[in-house]
């Protein structure tokens, strides 16, 4: 079963397309990574599955079931602003959350709590570090019991060793429970190691979707001299250039490397960064 789907989606704000037309399905228990340049519309399709805003046209659903203007019970969104009451103690947010959701394990924030830093329940929050907000806005978007977590930037503050202890509660949580998460982030190393899932959004357009294995295995990168464009079978998707070597990101490349040049499947993130540069150079042509 998809956890998540979407046909047609679209969002609009005023004049500004944050998504346009949209199709993706995102099979349950899977770890899913949702990258592109900023302004690509990642938080957007994040609040749409939140069903914190609505669609201009098109739809998705949680589990086969639309969405539209309600969180669903069994969905937990870390908001990128991380939702939490800021004039209230740690201890108090929590008891405003158990109170507000049917759905709700204090054992399961308080083992997260733990394993992160061992979070002062008596603190403010406005008085808590960047950082340690996120841990808290993570430790109760957890104890929701969410069969479905959509995580905006959730590492983005977060020191080395926090961030290595959310992911490995997330790998926890994915696999104990079968969650499945949808999880935006620029650190591409991080989600290397952890996504099973890929959504690459440019300019509210999805541009890879899919498994990753499949999605690398659809990828080559070509590696050869500093010369002219080579003839290569496939889509060049983007080229990077020293004085020495060019490399090329080639879409659907089959049959051996032109004479001279390397082959290789690349890596998640060598991948994601080809889609980025091609994105940075299209943005850098419609300006000019
Ligand atoms: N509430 C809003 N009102 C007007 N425009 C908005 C609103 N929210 C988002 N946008 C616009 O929609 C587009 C997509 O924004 P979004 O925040 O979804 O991108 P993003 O991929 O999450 O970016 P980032 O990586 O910088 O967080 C941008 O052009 C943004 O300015």
């Amino acid at each position: 079963m998809n956890a998540l789907s979407a046909k047609g989606l679209s969002k609009k704000f005023g004049r500004v397309q944050a998504l346009d037309d949209c199709a993706f399905t995102l099979p349950e228990g899977r770890v899913a990574a949702l990258v592109g340049p900023n302004g690509a519309g990642k938080s957007t399709l994040l609040s749409l599955a939140a069903g914190l805003i609505t669609p201009t046209s098109g739809w998705i659903r949680v589990h086969g079931s639309g969405v539209r203007g309600r969180t669903p019970p069994d969905v937990s969104f870390l908001a990128q602003r991380r939702p939490l009451y800021q004039d209230l103690t740690v201890g108090e947010n929590m008891r405003v959350l158990a109170a507000m959701n049917h759905r709700w394990s204090q054992q399961r924030v308080d083992e997260v709590l733990d394993l992160l830093a061992g979070v002062n329940r008596d603190a403010k929050v406005r008085s808590l570090s960047a950082g340690t907000r996120t841990q808290v806005a993570f430790a109760l978007a957890l104890g929701r019991l969410p069969r479905v977590l959509l995580l905006d930037e959730p590492l983005s503050d977060l020191d080395p060793l926090a961030r290595d202890e959310a992911l490995r509660i997330l790998m926890t949580e994915v696999a104990d429970r079968g969650t499945t998460v949808l999880m935006s982030s620029h650190l591409l190393s991080d989600l290397s190691d952890v996504c099973d899932h890929l959504l690459l959004l440019d300019d509210g357009r999805i541009q890879l979707a899919g498994d990753v294995d499949d999605v690398l295995a659809e990828h080559r990168l070509f590696v050869g001299p500093a010369v002219e464009q080579p003839e290569v079978r496939g889509t060049i998707v983007s080229d990077s250039r020293t004085e020495r070597q060019t490399t090329l990101l080639v879409r659907g490349a089959d049959g051996p490397p032109p004479g001279g040049w390397m082959a290789a499947q690349p890596d998640l993130e060598s991948l994601v960064k080809g889609y980025l540069r091609a994105a940075r150079e299209r943005r850098r042509a419609s300006v000019n």
